[in-house]
Order: C-alpha cells, then structure tokens, then sequence
C-alpha cells in the first residue's frame, strides 16, 4: 500500500468486526434479580414504607420489557456481580497501568476481525479512531492503547456522541480519506454500558448491553474486491435533556450530589420515543434525495437499536410500508441497546446476503439528541 497514485479520495467501508461477550443475562434472570432487590428493599423499610417516610418500590416485569422495547437478553462483562442483588453492578479487578484496559482489550478483538476480513495488515492503518459513549478513564486515549496494541503508526484519539458516535467515527474517517489525510481508518467502539446503567432504576434496568465493534473505513483505491461506497454521510445534534447522564469530575465541585442517580444514565423514554422518531425520519429521507437516493428503494436498514418500536416507526416512514425483518433486521432482542455499537452490530451480521449494487442505510439516534446517516452501497 504504498503506490499513491493509486488513492482515489472516495470513501468505502471494508470490513466490520464484532466482539461479543460470552455472559447473556435473560429478561427472566434480569427481573428475578431485580424482584429480589425490591422485595428486600420493602423488608427492609416496611415501618418507614408504612409511615409514609419511604417509597415503596415496584417489581419488573419481563412481559412489561419485551413489550415496551422488544428486548429479550442482553451480553454483559460480569454477569454475577449484576444479577446480585447486593451488587447490581459489574466488577473486575483494577487493573494496573500495564495491563491493556478493558475498553481497549475488546475494542482490539472487534479491530482484529474487521482486518482479518479485509485482508488488511495492522501496520497499514494511518489511524484509530474510539468512537463510543462509556469511556473508561479520559487519558491517554484508550484509541492510542489500542493503536500501540495493534501496532499502528499514525493517530488515534477518543470521541464520545453517546449512541452516535460509531456514525460520527465514520463521518469523520470518511472525511481524512476525502482530504487525502489518511488511506485506512479503524472506527472502534467498545461498549461497555453496564457501567452507566443503573440496573436499580425499574424504568431502565433491562435497557442496555456490552459489546465492541470495528469500522474499516478506507480509500477506494486499496480497499478489497468486496466492500462498500460510502455515498454521503450526514450528521445532526439537537439539544435534549431527555437522556442525561451527570457523572464528570465536576462532581467533586458539589460533594452532595456524588453518587446520585442522575450520574448514571436517565431517560425520559417516552419523550426519547416520541420526538426522536419523526427527527431521524425526516433526516434520513431528505438526506436520501439530497444524495439522489430514493429512500424507498433502500433495499435495507440499520438502524440504531434502542426500541423495536421505534425502528418500525422510521423504516415504515423511509419505506413508505412496515418494513420486513430482512428490510429493517433486529439484533436487539439479543444485544439490547449496545448505545453507538448498535447500528454496527446489525450491518455487520446481516449485510453478507445483499447483492452488489444494493443501497443501504447505516443510521444510529441517541442521547444529545444525536443521529447520523451513512448511506452505502455494495461493490463485490
Ligand atoms: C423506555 C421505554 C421502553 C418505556 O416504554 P413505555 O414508554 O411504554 O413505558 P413507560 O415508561 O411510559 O411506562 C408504562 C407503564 O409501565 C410501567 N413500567 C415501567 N417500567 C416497568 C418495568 N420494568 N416492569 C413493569 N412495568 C414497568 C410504568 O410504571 C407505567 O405504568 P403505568 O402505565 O401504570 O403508569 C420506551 O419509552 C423507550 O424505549 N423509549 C425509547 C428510548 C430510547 O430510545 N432511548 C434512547 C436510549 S439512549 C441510547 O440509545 C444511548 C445513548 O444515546 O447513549
């Protein structure tokens, strides 16, 4: 990879990795530990519950989970700690300064597999890019542990747009392979979203997952035989309070406040729910005709997988008809919502049987509000 003359400046995806923890925990263990903790909690307190000084809590259910988001289980990093009602939170030991971190150790294994299926070798990447929304210390950059564990020369730094950072990783790779600034491009995101989740709060205890993924996002002109244009991209940030989370090293500023449950993920789901849905529809199908697409001709979607709903909302509205499982796939069910690796994880695992020359839409909504678009097409 050393003939520049053979750079195009055009964009492609060419491969996508994925790394999938081996721990699942079921709706059914979820809400049996959950029941548990609220059970306990309601012993504990029954005098104060009976005098009206302390609120009684409210079981889970998995009919309520599975119904309001069509999740069913989720991948985790340490499922014991989390299902333990004493807990309801992951634990693993410290790890030194010498050790790979944990977002870097599997961000590695998802950018290991996406070379592999490019055919790519480590030491011809220019750049790392770890777009996701849970870092896991400010510095250094878990992009350049992971660049030196991968033997990269070049760059890398960390981004956070919470669920759209995969998608803004993208655009911004697409656009150092636009100016020239870069032949290939690694976009990581690892999610390690048990630890923002407040696996006590029974409105969002069953919402989230872990996960990592990788981008290869390169120049045309070195990419392998079979990959994907990126045709346009698009991204957009409108300000909500509606998903928030308050955890930051200003805390310290007001000791009273650490600690509290706002410095976990909160939400306003049914408000999320509502003003995202139309936000990203519209996005999509006037950014669609802007590149000359027609959106109803997107042979499929893959979408940010936060709510079943919602997906059916935006790819009916795109589509024009309620989309199929093959035209809007789900991976939900079994990750839940991985935040920015969502839309990643589904393009990744079900976009092998299109065709070249199909269209498609990678597109993530989330905390911010934030949503991007990466429209691509197939060349094999
Ligand atoms: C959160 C939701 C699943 C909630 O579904 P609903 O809106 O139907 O539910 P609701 O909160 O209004 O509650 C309806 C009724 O169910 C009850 N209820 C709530 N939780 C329950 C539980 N665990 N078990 C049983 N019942 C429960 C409520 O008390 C209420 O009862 P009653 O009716 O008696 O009052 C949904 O709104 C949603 O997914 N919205 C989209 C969220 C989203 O996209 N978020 C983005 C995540 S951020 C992201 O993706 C990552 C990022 O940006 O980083």
């Amino acid at each position: 990879m050393t003939q520049s003359e053979k750079l195009t400046g055009r964009p492609v995806i060419s491969a996508t990795g994925l790394f999938t923890p081996s721990d699942t925990i079921t709706n059914e263990e979820l809400v049996e530990s959950f029941n548990r903790y609220v059970e306990r909690h309601n012993a504990d307190n029954a005098a104060a519950i009976e005098a009206g000084d302390v609120e009684a809590l409210q079981t889970s259910s998995v009919e309520f989970i599975e119904k309001a988001s069509g999740i069913k289980a989720r991948h985790v990093m340490a499922k014991g700690p989390i299902l333990n009602p004493e807990i309801m939170a992951p634990r693993w030991p410290e790890r030194s300064n010498e050790e790979l971190s944990m977002l870097a150790e599997i961000g590695v294994k998802a950018a290991r597999q996406a070379l592999e299926r490019a055919g790519r070798d480590a030491a011809e990447v220019d750049a790392v890019l770890c777009a996701a929304s849970n870092m896991e210390r400010p510095y250094p950059a878990m992009a350049i542990e992971i660049q030196q564990e991968l033997g990269i020369d070049g760059f890398g730094f960390d981004m956070n747009v919470a669920c759209s950072s995969a998608t803004f990783g993208i655009q911004t790779a697409a656009d150092y392979i636009r100016s020239g600034n870069a032949r290939s491009v690694l976009v990581i995101s690892p999610e390690i979203t048990s630890g923002h989740l407040n696996w006590r709060d029974r409105d969002s205890h069953f919402i989230f997952g872990d996960v990592a993924t990788a981008v290869l996002v390169e120049d045309a002109g070195i990419a392998p035989a079979t990959h994907w244009d990126i045709l346009g991209t698009k991204l957009k940030t409108v300000f909500s309070n509606n998903i928030r989370n308050n955890f930051g090293f200003l805390n310290r500023a007001s000791p009273a406040g650490e600690g509290k449950a706002d410095k976990l993920f909160v939400q306003e789901g049914r408000k999320v729910f509502k003003e995202v849905v139309p936000m990203v529809a519209e996005m999509i199908v006037t950014e669609a005709e802007n590149f000359g697409l027609d959106p109803q001709g997107l042979r499929r979607l893959w979408l940010h997988q936060a709510n079943a709903g919602m997906n059916r909302l935006i790819a009916q509205r795109v589509l024009g008809h309620e989309a199929t499982a093959d035209e809007s796939p789900t991976v939900l069910d079994t990750y839940a919502n991985t935040s920015s690796a969502g839309s990643i994880i589904a393009f990744h695992k079900h976009s092998d049987d299109l065709e070249a020359g199909d269209t498609g839409l990678i597109c993530s909504f989330g905390a911010g509000y934030s949503a991007g678009a990466v429209f691509v097409r197939k060349v094999a």
